[in-house]
């Protein structure tokens, strides 16, 4: 039995998330670790929400709550619909944890310890008609390296190139507007990490496994330009963690806190200690201290493009710069983005689905079907409410629910509602099983990979096979000459069903539940032979025909949900 670490990018806490951050990060996060504990493996799956920072504090503002207040509720919110998309977390933390603020201020300490921190006055722009220090975020201008307009003071969205809110051509507010901004003289923390280029370009260049989008992006910002720069870690804010060296003051530095982008990522390790001390878990250092027995752990990490320079050069310039032997990553996945008919979604400009009204609209398994099997890997992908509507229609609706519906009620028909006696495979049978086992074979593979939309494929893929042994085996006209006959096919295809269920808990959690209950049985266990596994359910096992699986999106619905959600949310 392995050990899968498994962490999703934590979401930002000023509002509820679109299905772009859904299938960019906790999705497929939450597809890999339902694999895994269905392959029998230990996983320990953690995502967080990512409270600190200014949009916290301007959204809180705007709600008219206190920030702590409104962060709260927010994550109260966002962990109910987590739960809505059937998102299995272990635990879903709290960046702004007793636990995240300890850690964050230990591994600063540590970092000075090892001279790896430089105080810098430095030069940032003051507001005069917001009354306050703009945050990187919230200045918008020029992007110096590809003349991107709405490039942000942190970061391009462009090009992804890591900024600084100095190096914006026409800089603005984004609070006001306003463009009569000043620079002002403040004393901020770095983290050197340009003396750390060597050690992190070996790193990456061990990984020859992971995907080309995560290793382009870390490569370009190690040698790009001048190559890896150093970091500011603190602003001038009131929330996030206070700037200190471990338990001690940091003489200079009062009243300013960590950059929220430094104590996101360590909130991955808080958020173990979150689970332990909620009473889920019993030990969190044999998952992330490699002196406590983590070398045996296998690390996988989510994620969007954009978050990609941060996982793979600040957060490890953290770990390895403390020099405690603390876990690192081993994979990472990430994703390209999805458009939102014609356009981006964009949680600013309410434009697009969010998982809120996703599921007022249908059950999590259409929308985790959709998604997952549209994933944004190899370039950015596009929902239309066209294609969601074809690809439930066909794939859950008449492949898998069709088959699941006549395979039952043809059998409660013929022979009552348990399996049936009689009959032996022949030729077709014994063709279908070696092509199950061949199809199985590959999804596992793909599902190994986190190759996602292939994965998806061969799912649907072994769903197809069952319809379309069903169709050419016609158990309704064997039954007439061949009752025998008939009874065996019928013995496989319930079988099947059950079968079905288990390949595709990971993807629609919900329609395997309901199928294995269907079934009668709690046997989902992982298929190893095919056919042995095809004999689980014997004669005179009992079942039941289930209520509709999957239904069909009409096209009247379709048009009304274009049209609930061409414009922006209110
Ligand atoms: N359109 C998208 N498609 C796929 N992944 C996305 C998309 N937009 C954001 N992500 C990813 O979603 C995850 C959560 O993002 P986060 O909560 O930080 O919001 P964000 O990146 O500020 O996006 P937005 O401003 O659109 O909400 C991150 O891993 C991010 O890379
Ligand atoms: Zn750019």
């Amino acid at each position: 039995m392995a050990r899968h670490l498994i962490t999703s990018a934590i979401p930002y806490i000023n509002g509820i998330k679109h299905l772009g951050n859904l299938v960019g990060s906790q999705l497929p996060a939450d597809l890999y670790a339902r694999y895994q504990r269905g392959r029998g493996h230990e996983v320990l799956f953690l995502c967080a929400t990512d409270e600190h920072g200014t949009p916290a504090e301007l959204a809180a503002a705007k709600a008219g709550k206190p920030v702590a207040e409104y962060c709260a509720e927010m994550h109260e919110t966002q962990a109910e619909i987590a739960r809505g998309f059937r998102l299995s977390f272990d635990h879903f933390g709290r960046s702004s944890s007793p636990q995240n603020h300890r850690l964050t201020q230990h591994f600063a300490a540590r970092l000075d310890a090892a001279g790896l921190i430089e105080e810098r006055v430095e030069t940032q722009i003051y507001s005069k008609a917001d009354g306050r220090y703009l945050p990187d975020r919230y200045i918008e201008g020029t992007c110096p390296n590809c003349g991107f307009e709405s490039a942000r003071g942190d970061q391009c969205d462009n090009c992804t190139k890591q900024l600084d809110p100095v190096d914006l051509i026409e800089p603005r507010s984004v609070i006001s507007g306003s463009t009569d901004l000043e620079p002002r003289e403040t004393k901020h923390l770095y983290l050197k990490q340009s003396g750390m280029r060597g050690e992190l370009q070996d790193w990456i260049d061990s990984k020859a496994d992971w995907p080309i989008l995560t290793t382009s992006i870390a490569k370009k910002w190690l040698n790009d330009g001048d190559g890896l720069q150093d970091r500011g870690i603190t602003r001038d804010l009131d929330w996030g963690i206070p700037v200190k060296k471990g338990d001690a003051d940091w003489p200079g530095m009062e009243g300013k806190v960590f950059y929220v982008w430094f104590d996101a990522p360590i909130e991955y390790i808080a958020c173990a200690q979150e689970w332990v001390d909620a009473g889920k878990g019993a030990d969190w250092e044999r998952w992330w201290r490699t002196d406590h027995g983590a070398d045996d752990v296998r690390y996988t990490q989510f994620m969007g493009k954009d978050n990609v320079p941060f996982h793979t050069l600040s957060f490890p310039a953290t770990i390895l710069g403390s020099g405690e032997p603390w876990k690192l990553v081993d994979y990472i996945k990430s994703f390209n983005y999805l458009n939102y008919d014609g356009g981006q979604f964009s949680t600013s400009r309410g434009r697009g689905v969010f998982m809120d009204q996703a599921l007022e609209v249908l059950p999590a398994d259409y929308w985790r079907w959709w998604l997952l099997s549209h994933a944004p890997e190899s370039s950015d992908a596009e929902f239309t409410w066209e294609n969601f509507q074809q690809s439930v229609n066909k794939d859950l609706a008449d492949v898998l629910g069709n088959f699941v519906s006549r395979v039952s009620k043809f059998c409660r028909s013929k022979f009552g509602e348990e399996v049936p006696a009689g009959g032996a495979h022949g030729d077709r049978e014994q063709a279908l099983i070696a092509d199950l086992e061949r199809r199985v074979r590959a999804y596992e593979g793909h599902m190994d990979a986190i190759e996602v939309r292939k994965a998806a494929a061969e799912l649907r893929a072994i769903w197809v096979a069952g319809n379309e042994y069903l169709q050419d085996a016609a158990p309704w006209a064997t039954f007439k000459t061949e009752p025998e006959t008939a009874a065996m096919q019928i013995r496989l295809a319930l079988n099947l069903i059950r079968l079905y269920a288990v390949l595709s808990a990971p993807f629609i959690p919900d329609a395997s539940a309901q199928l294995l209950e269907a079934m009668k049985t709690e046997d989902d266990a992982w298929p190893g032979n095919i056919g042995a596994a095809l004999q689980t359910l014997s004669v005179g096992h009992g079942f039941a025909v289930p209520d509709v699986t999957f239904r069909k999106i009409t096209d009247e619905e379709r048009a009304e949900w274009q049209e609930r959600f061409a414009g922006t949310r209110g």
